[in-house]
């Protein structure tokens, strides 16, 4: 298969031979002087821990692993920055590194999207020990990242239910890349990932406009008649008529904000959506009667408002009925402070009346979005607090993954010329499972996923309808006999011959796999709270090799 044109996006220009760190390049010139250029080793990319406190990772980033490979080349500045820098090493490794390429690796890895746990590879590289060396820190840095995101977003679309997920975190990301959801306010992520973008607009489109003699124009023509109507008298006289109805006085009442408000309904007639919270977003205190909820705040007695003015409902909805008086159809409002269960109580009231009260069905369903700084226990909460959000603007916890900042994956040899490498910890979680090993996923009658099992290459497949042993691969007493309804290969060959050997996914069947995956993981392995671990095991045969292998390679230490 020519390669050309399997990958549907471009890798960023960064991605690249030297972006490692030096003691790979110092390690590939000490293999070569040793003799090590013929060494055939395997590795082990995988990770000890799911981030989060949780129990599920969602693995991402292999695509970007396979640009890399297919690309991968030492330039001839490359080269020469190398000479500069490593100036004891001998010219012919430069010619070595000049002419190395990625042929003759092998690389088998599981799909991207899918959910994965502790200690399975990832990815498995197989090929000579020098280039397989060198990829380490390029291929961990490009999934640890991808990885950790992945799994952040999924727990999110998880904790949100139905309200859609919007990502708005370009602004305090460490860097430029990465952004989604069900859509994203970064135009470049929408226009090389085709995710839909979407968005509202900041306060300081409110801030810039203090009254109505700066709204130079003021027709809009009624999708009705066609004809132009003077579309700031006409929300004038619908604030009006809507005054009594928010029990507020006119003197709380924002010029500049609905100035603005009407300004953007002109630009965006058929997109409206603003934000409501510059001013204060109603009257306080509340009038609408709550039985079930108490404001997080705003019921204290004496708390202060953040300004005179209670306009910002009152004058999205004056907007909003003159629109829908030249048959456009508003979209909704973001609010961004204060407690945002409250006032989406408050807001979706205020839409239930005028709907019924002027007869417009979709009034009761306009949008409400909520920002300001929300995270995954935010979302729990306000679900307890049974809010009335559609939608939830997320940046800085998603895009910096604030409760976790790393996924913490590392890259192990496990197989060199054929031979088992194992790495040996104190800490039990740190020792590596050595060997080449098969990953099968083993389900239920249900359909879910019971567990996943490792076993040594030359062992039989597990199969539907046979038992297997399956063990924890540390301790001993921990095993259990699963006779599985279905069974699912985890490991696939991607690459081969220097080229990508599959095809490769588009982002929709990405997002596809993740579900699909999701679904199949128990509810109590994905809670927020105290999730319960997923099993991964070895077979019989690996735990036997494993053992034996620890302890011919464990010292008997001599008590003295
Ligand atoms: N009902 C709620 N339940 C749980 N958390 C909430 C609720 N409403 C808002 N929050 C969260 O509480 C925090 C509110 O922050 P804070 O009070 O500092 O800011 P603010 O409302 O923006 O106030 P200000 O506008 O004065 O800065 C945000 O992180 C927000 O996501
Ligand atoms: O999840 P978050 O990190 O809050 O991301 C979204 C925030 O970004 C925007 O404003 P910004 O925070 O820049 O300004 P403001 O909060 O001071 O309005 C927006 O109004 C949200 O508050
Ligand atoms: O479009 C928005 O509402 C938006 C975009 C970026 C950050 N905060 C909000
Ligand atoms: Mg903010």
């Amino acid at each position: 298969m020519n390669t050309e044109g399997v990958f549907s996006r471009q890798q960023n220009g960064v991605v690249q031979p030297l972006l490692t760190d030096l003691y790979q390049i110092t390690m590939a010139y000490a293999y070569w002087k040793t003799g090590k250029v013929t060494d055939h080793s395997i590795f082990d990319l995988f990770f000890r821990k799911n981030p989060f406190q949780g129990e599920f990772t969602i693995f991402a980033g292999l695509e970007e692993c396979l640009k890399f490979l297919q690309a991968f080349h030492f330039s001839q500045s490359d080269i020469e920055y190398l000479k500069q820098t490593m100036s004891s090493v001998e010219d012919e490794f430069f010619e070595f590194l000049s002419n190395l390429s990625t042929n003759d690796v092998v690389i088998y890895a599981l799909d991207e999207g899918t959910v994965v746990f502790p200690r399975i590879p990832l990815i498995r590289v197989e090929g000579p020990l020098i280039i397989t060396q060198l990829l380490e820190t390029t291929l961990l840095t490009l999934v640890n990242y991808a990885s950790l995101m992945a799994t952040n977003a999924a727990r999110y679309r998880i904790a949100a239910g139905n309200s859609k997920l919007l990502e708005f975190g370009l602004r305090r990301a460490q860097g430029p890349d990465g952004g989604g959801f069900d859509g994203t306010s970064n135009v470049l992520a929408g226009k090389l990932y085709d995710i839909p973008v979407k968005g509202t607009h900041a306060h300081a489109y409110v801030t810039s406009f203090t009254s109505f003699s700066e709204l130079l124009m003021r027709t809009l023509h009624s999708k009705i008649d066609g004809k132009p109507y003077d579309f700031v008298q006409l929300t004038i006289k619908w604030r009006s008529e809507l005054v009594p109805l928010f029990k507020v006085v006119i003197t709380e009442v924002n010029d500049g904000e609905l100035a603005a408000f009407i300004s953007f309904a002109m630009a965006f007639p058929d997109q409206f959506m603003v934000l409501v919270d510059t001013y204060d977003v109603e009257r306080y205190p509340c009038h609408v009667t709550y039985n079930t909820f108490t404001p997080r705040q705003k019921c204290l007695p004496n708390t202060p408002t953040h300004s005179k003015y209670r306009s910002g409902l009152l004058n999205f909805c004056a907007v909003s009925l003159a629109l829908n008086d030249l048959a456009f159809q508003a979209v909704g409002i973001r609010i961004d402070s204060g407690d945002i269960a409250y006032l989406s109580f408050v807001a979706r009231e205020y839409f239930i009346k005028i709907s019924a009260k002027y007869e417009i069905p979709w009034f009761k369903d306009l949008i409400i979005m909520a920002s300001n700084d929300i995270n995954e226990e935010t979302i729990l909460s306000l679900n307890e607090q049974e809010h009335k959000i559609n939608c939830f603007g997320i940046g800085t916890h998603l895009v910096t993954c604030q409760k976790q900042p790393s996924l913490g994956c590392v890259y192990k040899l496990v197989e060199l010329n054929h031979q088992p490498r194992m790495k040996l910890s104190q800490d039990v979680a740190k020792v590596s499972l050595p060997g080449r090993k098969d990953a099968y996923r083993l389900f239920s009658e249900r359909e879910d996923a019971l567990i996943d099992l490792l076993i040594r290459p030359d062992e039989e497949q597990p199969s539907v309808g046979t038992k297997i042993l399956c063990r924890h691969p540390f301790e001993e007493s921990r095993r259990a006999y699963v006779t599985p309804s279905k069974v699912e290969k985890l490991h696939k060959l991607y690459w081969k011959d220097g080229r990508v050997c599959r095809t490769l996914p588009s982002l929709e069947d990405i997002r596809n796999n993740v579900s699909t995956s999701l679904k199949s993981i128990r509810s109590d392995i994905k809670r927020n709270h105290n999730p319960t671990p997923y099993k991964v095991a070895v077979s019989d045969n690996l735990y036997n090799f494993l053992h034996n292998l620890w302890m011919e390679n464990a010292p008997i230490g001599e008590l003295t």
